[in-house]
């Protein structure tokens, strides 16, 4: 039959992720969070964070993005409350970035678009016994979305700025120990949250969100640093590593509470 060429990620420009949305789903992301149609909830609790920064394994290049890899073992960098029924383990991180300040962010905030946007994945170790199962299952993922904002030079991030040259093209790996999330986390409490997706294959619709209303700041050549990674391997043509958003996905029948009036 047909060889199909494998399809490799770099190669989905994001225009085609939209196509790609799972077939009849009602609940996909990224989403445009409109202030005015949120909801108030009451009964929504402040979102507890504890992350073990020894729990910190790696950073690598996946040809999408630059993702921090942490270990998934224990429940040792957990998150709970919130919207949540149970605790959840962090499994990794990463970012999503325009070529230019003017967009980035996947989820935007009554159409305003910030120009990255930072993803903090966790799992469900009550109702599944691995992050790949979890997938598959409903509401077996939680992300926390912060935005990110230009502004002043952001201490924290640097560190992992500085380790970005080392995995500038696809499929590259540097060791990446002792750091802490948290500081990644802007102070303010206040949060969207929503039932959602991936906004990459496997686009499983497995995800509940919970966005900050808050950004982080961030400086001009700290973004510009993101923009240096490639979507390509080592020997190959280079592409920059830019625009690895999804495009914005129908609300359909959901509602996006607030935990703030
Ligand atoms: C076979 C499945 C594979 C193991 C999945 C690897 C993975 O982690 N996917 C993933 C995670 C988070 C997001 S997002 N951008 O936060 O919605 C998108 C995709
Ligand atoms: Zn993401």
């Amino acid at each position: 039959g047909l060889q199909r060429a494998p399809c490799r990620y770099a190669d989905l420009h994001p225009l085609w992720q939209s196509e790609l949305s799972v077939s009849g789903g009602t609940r996909q992301s990224p989403i445009n969070i409109q202030w005015r149609d949120s909801v108030y909830d009451p009964h929504l609790k402040p979102l507890k964070i504890h992350y073990d920064p020894t729990t910190c394994l790696y950073i690598w290049n996946n040809g999408y993005s630059f993702q921090v890899e942490f270990d998934d073992s224990a429940d040792k960098s957990v998150i709970m409350g919130g919207p949540l029924e149970n605790h959840y383990r962090l499994k990794q991180f990463h970012f999503h970035w325009g070529a230019i300040n003017e967009w980035g962010s996947e989820h935007m905030v009554d159409s305003k678009v910030y120009p990255a946007e930072l993803h903090l994945v966790h799992w469900n170790p009550v109702t599944s016994t691995s992050f790949e199962e979890a997938i598959m299952e409903n509401n077996g993922l939680v992300v926390i979305g912060v935005f990110l904002k230009l502004g002043a030079h952001h201490a924290g991030l640097q560190k992992l700025v500085d380790a970005l040259p080392a995995v500038k093209h696809k499929d590259t790996i540097v060791e990446f120990d002792v750091f802490d999330p948290s500081c990644l986390m802007p102070s303010c409490p206040d949060y969207w949250t929503y039932d959602g997706s991936l906004t990459t294959p496997p686009l499983t619709e497995s995800v509940t969100w919970i966005i900050k209303k808050t950004p982080i700041e961030v400086d001009q050549n700290q973004l510009e640093e993101f923009r240096m990674l490639l979507f390509t391997s080592a020997g190959e043509e280079e592409k920059r590593m830019v625009d690895n958003f999804r495009p914005l996905q129908p609300l359909m029948n959901r509602t996006v509470r607030s935990s703030f009036r």
